[in-house]
């Protein structure tokens, strides 16, 4: 019996002869924050797709929990706690924060969508902007609250594609470690697009490196930094 919350086994994805996935094994462990890293194109929103079930495998596994998923679809997996956020923000900008979020806490099947609510938005700093109108909040607050109906149901593992694009240096460092306190406190382990190296480096456990569909490097932070494959691909010399 596996001890991962997480574990994709020689995952492939194929677009007709492109290769956007091929091979690819990654794991979570429960509490864990693994950054996803590597240059554009190189496969990392494909294997959320691929995790969740939005793309079907051509080839490969993938496990939530020792539970082989890969023949569920995206709302099977999210009611077993995998959840996701997008890189583009998912919020509906003419509706109320609150209401939104009790909604997306319904789809997700918990039991108690206004107190499970009621509790992401005080974790992400959001409880006193619940009856503001969506379109009306500042633009990091915006992401917070794409992270806030990433959460609601208590995922066990989430999935986040860049949450931090357009953000200040401020705003990420803020968020980011709003990010490592909730992964500690509700016990969800994460796996992290982003672009941000300080970001990633800075919460991440342990670092896996892309190219091209295929990883290159995985394991502790400061051994992924060093690596010359990966400063020559990705990193620059200056990383
Ligand atoms: N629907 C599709 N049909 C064909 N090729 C696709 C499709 N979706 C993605 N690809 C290709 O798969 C590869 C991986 O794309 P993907 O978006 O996963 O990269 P990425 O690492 O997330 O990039 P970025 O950092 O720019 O977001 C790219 O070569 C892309 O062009």
């Amino acid at each position: 019996m596996s001890t991962y919350v997480l574990q994709a086994e020689d995952v492939a994805i194929h677009y007709g002869g492109v290769k956007a996935l091929d091979g690819v094994a990654l794991t979570l462990e429960k509490g864990q924050i693994r950054g996803l890293i590597g240059p554009n194109g190189a496969g990392k929103s494909t294997v959320i797709d691929a995790i969740t079930g939005r793309r079907r495998l051509t080839r490969g596994r993938v496990s939530l929990m020792g539970e082989d998923v890969s023949a569920l679809g995206v709302v099977e997996r999210r009611l077993r706690g995998l959840s996701r956020s997008f890189q583009r923000t998912s919020i509906f900008g003419g509706m109320r924060v609150r209401r939104q979020v009790e909604l997306a806490s319904h789809k997700s099947g918990a039991s108690d969508c206004e107190a499970d609510a009621r509790a992401v938005l005080r974790e992400l700093d959001l409880e006193r902007l619940g009856e503001a109108v969506a379109e009306d909040l500042g633009y990091g607050e915006q992401r917070r609250l794409d992270l806030a109906l990433a959460l609601v149901g208590r995922p066990k593992v989430l999935m986040l594609d860049e949450p931090m694009a357009g953000l200040s240096v401020k705003e990420s460092l803020d968020l980011a470690q709003h990010l490592k306190a909730l992964t500690s406190r509700w016990d969800v382990s994460v796996l992290l697009v982003e672009h941000d190296m300080d970001v990633v480096f800075g919460i991440s456990d342990a670092v896996t490196v892309f190219e091209l569909g295929r990883v290159i490097a995985s394991g502790a932070p400061a051994d992924v930094r060093a690596n010359p494959r990966v400063r020559e691909a990705y990193l620059g010399s200056a990383a």
